[in-house]
C-alpha cells in the first residue's frame, strides 16, 4: 500500500502532463511544514491550482513556487487590507484543503499542550471552510490531531455540512516512520516494509501492530518493545534534536503530500487506494470513541471503506485499551471546546 504510494509519488513528481485537475489549498503554507508541503504539491501533476494561505509571507512563498515549470498555478493569500476575504478566496471551490496551521512543540511539551492555541486556530479555519468550501476533502495536520479533527467535525455539524467521509486526520508520518525504523533493524528496503498502525496520533495512542508481520517474528521481545516505543515517540526524537526550533517538518511534508496524493487518486476513482487515517469510524463508536485511525480505502467520495484492523496479541490488546482511554478524553476535549465557543 505504502510502497505503491511512494512509487507513484516519485514517478509522478516531475511529470508535466496533467491528468486530473485538482484545486488544492494549504492553510499555514509559510510554516515549517507548509513550505515543503506546498513544494511537493507543486510537483504533483494532479494539482493544477495551488492556493497558499498564511498570516505571513504566503504571497512570497507562492511567488517563489510559481516559477517552477509544472502545470499548476500558485497564488498566495494573506488576510490584509488588500485581501479582506483572503481565506474565502483561498478555499473557494477547493477539492482538498490541507491544514498545517498552528504552533509546533518545544522540548518537554506534549501534543496536548498545543491544544490551547491550536484548537482556536483550527476552529476558526473550520468555520470558514463550513461556509465556503463544505464539499472539500479536509486534511488536518495541526496538533493535537486527536482533538483538532473532532473540532473540525463539530464545526461542520453546527453548519449542517458535516461529511464524515471527507474529514481526515493525517497520521501518515507514523506509517513512514514505521517503515523506516523497521527496515533499519531488519536491514531491508524501507519502501517494502508496511506496518499496520492504528489508534490516534500521540504517544501511547499510536499502536503499531508488529504481530501481523511475519518478518518481525525474528525480533526479540526487547527489540520489538524498543521499536514500538520509537514509533510512538518518533515525534519527540525530532523535537529533541531541533532543540526548541520546532518539530518534524520535512518528513511531515513528505507524509502530507503522500496522503494528499492518495486522496486525489481516490477522488479520481483509482482502485485499491488504501491508507491509514484518523477518521470518523464505527470501530469503537459503541464505546464512545467517534474517531479512530485504521486503514481506509479512498474513493471518489472520500472514505469508501474503513478496514477492521485484524488480530492483536495480548500486549497489543493492552496497548489498545490504554489508547482508547486517552483517545476518548482527547476527542471529548475537542467536542467541549466547540460547545463552549457557542
Ligand atoms: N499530524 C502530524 O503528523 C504532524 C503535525 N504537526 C503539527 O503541524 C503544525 C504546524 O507545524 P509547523 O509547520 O512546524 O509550525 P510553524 O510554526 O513552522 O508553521 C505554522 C504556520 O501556521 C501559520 N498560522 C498560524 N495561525 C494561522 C492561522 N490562523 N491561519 C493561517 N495560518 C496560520 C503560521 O503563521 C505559520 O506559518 C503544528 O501544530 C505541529 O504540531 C507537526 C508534525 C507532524
Ligand atoms: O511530535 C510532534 O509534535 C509533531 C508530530 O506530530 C510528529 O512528529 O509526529
Amino acid at each position: 500500500m505504502l510502497r505503491s504510494t511512494f512509487q507513484t509519488l516519485s514517478k509522478r513528481t516531475f511529470s508535466s502532463t496533467s491528468i486530473n485537475p485538482y484545486k488544492v489549498a494549504v492553510l499555514g503554507a509559510s510554516g515549517g511544514i507548509g513550505q515543503p508541503l506546498s513544494l511537493l504539491l507543486k510537483l504533483n501533476h494532479n494539482v493544477t491550482d495551488l492556493r497558499l494561505y498564511d498570516l505571513r509571507n504566503a504571497k512570497g512563498v507562492a511567488t517563489d513556487l510559481s516559477h517552477i515549470p509544472t502545470n499548476s498555478t500558485v497564488k498566495g493569500f494573506a488576510p490584509d487590507q488588500q485581501q479582506p476575504d483572503a481565506l474565502r478566496d483561498t478555499i473557494k471551490d477547493s477539492d482538498l484543503i490541507l491544514i498545517p496551521a498552528g504552533v509546533p512543540r518545544k522540548p518537554g511539551m506534549t501534543r496536548d499542550d498545543l491544544f490551547n492555541i491550536n484548537a482556536g486556530i483550527v476552529h476558526d479555519l473550520a468555520q470558514t471552510i463550513a461556509k465556503e468550501a463544505p464539499n472539500s476533502s479536509i486534511l488536518v495536520i495541526s496538533n493535537p490531531v486527536n482533538s483538532t479533527v473532532p473540532i473540525v467535525a463539530e464545526v461542520l455539524k453546527e453548519h449542517n455540512v458535516y461529511n464524515p467521509k471527507k474529514l481526515f486526520g493525517v497520521t501518515t508520518l507514523d506509517l513512514i516512520r514505521s517503515s523506516r525504523f523497521l527496515s533499519e533493524i531488519l536491514k531491508t528496503d524501507p519502501t517494502k516494509e508496511h506496518v499496520n498502525v492504528i489508534g490516534g496520533h500521540s504517544g501511547i495512542t499510536i499502536i503499531p501492530i508488529l504481530s501481523q508481520l511475519e518478518n518481525c517474528s525474528t525480533l526479540s521481545q526487547e527489540q520489538k518493545n524498543e521499536l514500538i516505543h520509537r514509533i510512538q515517540f518518533g515525534g519527540d526524537e525530532v523535537v529533541k534534536a531541533k532543540d526548541g526550533a520546532g518539530s518534524a517538518t520535512l518528513s511531515m511534508a513528505y507524509a502530507g503530500a503522500t496522503f494528499a496524493d492518495a486522496v486525489m487518486r481516490g477522488l479520481n476513482d483509482e482502485k485499491n487506494v488504501v491508507m491509514s487515517s484518523f477518521v470518523d469510524s464505527p470501530l469503537f463508536k459503541n464505546e464512545g470513541i467517534d474517531f479512530f485511525a485504521s486503514k481506509v480505502t479512498l474513493g471518489p467520495n472520500g472514505v469508501e471503506k474503513i478496514h477492521e484492523f485484524g488480530k492483536l496479541n495480548q500486549h497489543e490488546n493492552e496497548m489498545l485499551e490504554t489508547c482508547k482511554e486517552t483517545l476518548k478524553k482527547n476527542i471529548e476535549k475537542g467536542y467541549t471546546f466547540v460547545k463552549n465557543k457557542k
